[in-house]
């Protein structure tokens, strides 16, 4: 017993290990960059280009004033920049995704093939039947488009169901590529924020476009299986993730899953950016970690900034979830704008 010869890669004995919930998580070998006081061995600082170039930035797109990027010896190209999302550029991003995005039939996501698209967005119809008695959101239940499923309301649909949206160009899962069809369009703001924050990275020497994202919703007890994110024809072109809401574990391995990952703790604000050796390398996501959603996003308030009242749909919502934003660059090349 516990020392049988193991079959198991490097990096699924790290994911077992974050995934267990028979024993208190051991955070001791997971890289924290929310407070460094003291630069841990092998991990560097990364000199950014600033002061970046500041275009007109609407109100509530701002990035951290002074942002700091690390890089770790162990997982090469990986560039993390914690806390470099304001909370009120979180909490934009969320409204965004949430009221705007997920309201466009083109902007495909995994409940496609199973439930019909809601007119006017899934979250919006969640939060219309907040008012509604538990007998009227019974008569109100989603049929699903396949016989083997059983309808749903809405709300349990959002919270339960709803894993993943893209943005922009549709990866097709099926062919595993990109139509070659022109896609959708990518939402100009979100395009705009992540331009600017890979504009200040040292690697960023060719432009940069998003032009897919994929917007992942887990709750505390979803996972993300290891996978290299290879369907972009650009191999080269930065992968921006933006973190929301829960913090959760993110493995950052190479290219073959025989070498251990790195652990990194990633929270609400943060980015990584996966830039040369880390864009095709192994990743993961093996836990999300309950009831670490920051106040400013899980509690009901607006701290004076005006419009941008917090409402506890959206903190009801984000209490028990985390965000993430996958954005990246699909084409070869990319016109200067
Ligand atoms: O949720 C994350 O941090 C990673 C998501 C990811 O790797 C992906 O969408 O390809
Ligand atoms: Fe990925």
């Amino acid at each position: 017993m516990g020392t049988a010869p193991t079959n198991k890669t490097p990096f699924r004995l790290a994911e077992l290990k974050y995934k267990r919930k028979d024993q208190p998580l051991d955070l001791s070998d997971v890289l924290d960059l929310s407070d460094v006081e003291k630069l841990p061995e092998g991990l560097r600082r990364v000199e950014l280009n600033l002061p970046r170039q500041e275009a007109v930035v609407e109100t509530g797109w701002d990035i951290a004033e002074n942002p700091v990027a690390y890089e770790y010896e162990r997982a090469p190209g990986l560039i993390i920049l914690p806390n470099v999302l304001p909370p009120r550029t979180q909490r934009t991003l969320i409204r965004k995704t949430l009221l705007r995005d997920i309201a466009k039939p083109y902007n495909k996501g995994n409940l496609t093939p199973f439930y019909p698209f809601i007119p006017g967005g899934l979250f919006a119809a969640a939060i219309a039947t907040q008012q509604q008695s538990e007998e009227e959101q019974t008569l109100d239940l989603v049929q699903p488009l396949q016989d083997h499923l059983k309808p749903m309301s809405v709300r349990e649909l959002l919270e339960k169901k709803l894993r993943w949206i893209t943005l922009g160009h549709q990866y097709d899962w099926t062919s595993k590529t990109y139509p070659p069809s022109p896609p959708p369009p990518f939402p100009t703001d979100i395009a705009l924020l992540s331009s600017r924050l890979v504009s200040v990275l040292p690697s960023s020497t060719h432009t940069w476009l998003a032009q897919t994202a994929i917007v992942n919703f887990y709750s505390p007890g979803d996972t993300l299986s290891p996978h290299t994110d290879h369907s972009e024809p650009n191999h080269t072109a930065p992968l921006l993730s933006l973190s929301l809401g829960c913090s959760a574990i993110f493995l950052m391995g190479r290219e073959t899953k025989d070498v251990a990952p790195l652990a990194i703790l990633v929270r609400s604000g943060d980015a990584v950016v996966m830039t040369g050796k880390a864009r095709m390398g192994f990743h993961a996501v093996p836990r999300v970690i309950e009831g670490t959603c920051p106040g400013y996003l899980g509690e009901v308030g607006g701290q004076g900034e005006g419009e941008d009242g917090w409402v506890e749909e959206f903190a009801g919502y984000m209490r028990g979830k985390r965000v993430n934003l996958n954005v990246r660059q699909v084409d070869l090349d990319v016109d200067e704008a």
